[in-house]
């Protein structure tokens, strides 16, 4: 057979309006598998996660014209067929199929809901029996199984197994035994062909029981993704492989959805959630949401609290001074390699100026506030470094040996995420510290009045408010792989902003 790219798969299947399971199921199972998804609806109900409440069904020729519509514009490449609903539709569906002869069809013998209640009418089990001789594989799940073979239900899996055979040799097709109603800690598959050469059971996957209740409509999912795969690939085997561990993710992530109070639903694009575009600012919101514990200790911090009153020791001040001006040389030359990387004229020129400041930076705090407080800063531990031969500290060499290996990934957006907490925590922490200071009566004769006066610079604060607006451009434009390391640089670098502040009462 060959095989498309996109696939185009139509849906034959009933409407499920809470989206878990029918044609809504299907289309996101079709998208999810990278194909377009068609639907022709045979039935209406009206269901939620906890059962059906009432199933209409529209006349069969209804059907037929959607069919019709269809077939006479667009190639079909996979069709997968779900709740039939009663005779009437199951004819239409038949002649339908005998007309066009799709490449793959998948046949789901929807006969009753979890929730017990029935999607098919009974008189029509015969004509379903029937129809199945059309269908490439067959996925009914165990009490299914049975019900096609009028057989009592399986109890274990060998006899689900010799059940899945018996039903391939009536009809000739293949069947996927679904092990999603066996009892105790496995969920297996396995296809089963009764004209495959050798042993009957082609291929089966093991897997483990998902501990959730959100199983509406993994039949539905199941079957219209790997009508989808199996399109792209020809091979069956491969296409369960690929279904059942997307399958297995989908009930994993199931919670986050939090759909109705009942069986809820599977999460169809768990893999593709890092993929979901951006708002403005939504990205770097979310890294700053992630630091708010690390934010929070270094309010904490008793080098906040004792610069805020006044009462830090002047020897942790000039130890932090030091480190300072040391930790912006480092800084110096990774935002220079920020500049390089820039995909932007205007990145370019933010990043670069940003280093040269933060020579500027430097070399200010050696002519001014380093030489004031040198006495203190030479008296300090650290072996005998005064403000000019000092070493850095364990936490500066740490904090610039991760920014610079942050500006060897040679990731723009990895060394923009590292780079950003320098700026906007210390910006965060200025202005919060500037704001008590003003508020204070006697401002005047606080030992640290000037120091804290910097905080106020309007200039670094539109530095910070374009460093933040260039990292989120990064992260709205990186793969799901590269959003994650500037994730990780970005809370890195955060934790090394706590122990920086930290590092004077430590190692001073
Ligand atoms: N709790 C679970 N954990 C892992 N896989 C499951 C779970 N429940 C169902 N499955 C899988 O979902 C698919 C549908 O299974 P099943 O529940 O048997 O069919 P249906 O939804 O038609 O009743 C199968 O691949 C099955 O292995
Ligand atoms: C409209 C519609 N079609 C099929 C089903 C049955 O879904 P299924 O995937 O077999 O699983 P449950 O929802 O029964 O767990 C349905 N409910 N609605």
């Amino acid at each position: 057979m060959s095989v498309a790219r996109v696939p185009r798969v139509l849906s034959i299947a009933g409407s499920d309006p809470s989206g878990g399971a029918g044609i809504q199921a299907d289309l996101k199972s079709i998208a999810a598998m990278g194909g377009y998804g068609m639907s022709a609806i045979t039935a209406l109900t009206a269901q939620n996660t906890r059962g059906v409440t009432a199933v209409h069904t529209p006349p069969a020729e209804f059907l037929v014209a959607q069919l019709e519509a269809i077939a006479d514009d667009i190639a079909v490449d996979a069709v997968k067929i779900g709740m039939l609903a009663d005779t009437a539709v199951i004819a239409a569906v038949r002649e339908w199929l005998d007309a066009n002869r799709p490449g793959v069809v998948v046949l789901d013998p929807v006969m009753v809901a979890t929730s017990g209640d029935r999607l098919l009418e009974a008189d029509a089990e015969d004509a379903l029996r029937d129809l199945l001789t059309r269908a490439h594989l067959i996925t009914p799940n165990l009490p299914e199984l049975a019900a096609l073979l009028a057989e009592p239900v399986a109890a274990t899996w060998g006899e689900a197994l010799q059940q899945g055979r018996r039903l391939s040799e009536r009809t000739g097709a293949a069947v996927l035994v679904k092990g999603g109603h066996l009892d105790g800690a496995e969920c297996p598959d396995a296809l089963v062909d009764a004209q495959a050469v050798g042993s009957p059971v082609v291929a089966e996957i093991p897997g483990e029981r998902v501990q959730t209740r959100n199983t509406h409509g993994t039949g539905c999912s199941l079957s219209s993704a790997i009508a989808t795969v199996q399109a792209r690939t020809g091979d069956w085997a491969n296409s369960l492989a690929v279904v059942k561990e997307w399958l297995r993710g989908a009930l994993e992530a199931s919670d986050e959805l939090e759909v109705g109070s009942g069986h809820g639903p599977i999460h169809h694009f768990h893999h593709a959630r890092a993929a979901v575009p951006l708002a403005p600012g939504e990205f770097t919101d979310s890294l700053w949401e992630s630091t708010a514990k690390v934010r929070a200790e270094i309010d904490a911090l008793p080098f906040i609290a004792q610069l805020d009153g006044g009462s830090l020791p002047e020897k942790h001040f000039a130890y932090y001074l030091s480190q300072d001006a040391m930790y912006l040389n480092g800084y110096s030359r990774v935002l220079a390699r920020a500049s390089a990387l820039a995909p932007s004229e205007a990145e370019q020129a933010f990043w670069a100026e940003g280093a040269r400041v933060c020579l500027e930076v430097e070399a200010e705090l050696h002519r001014t506030w380093l030489s004031r407080h040198a006495a203190h800063d030479a008296a300090s531990s650290g072996g005998g470094r005064g403000t000019g031969g000092a070493v850095p500290g364990p936490v500066t060499k740490a904090y610039v040996d991760h920014l610079l290996a942050a500006s060897a990934s040679g990731s723009y957006g990895v060394l923009a995420a590292a780079a950003l907490p320098c700026y906007w925590i210390y910006a965060e922490v200025g202005a919060a510290l500037h704001a008590r200071h003003a508020a204070r009566e006697d401002r005047e004769s606080h030992p640290y009045a000037q120091w804290i006066g910097t905080y106020a610079d309007e200039r670094f604060a539109e530095a910070t408010r374009r460093a933040i607006s260039f990292t989120d451009a990064a992260g709205r434009r990186a793969s799901a792989a590269e959003r994650e390391a500037m994730r990780t640089a970005f809370t890195s670098s955060a934790v090394y902003e706590r122990e920086f502040f930290d590092a004077p009462r430590r190692f001073a």
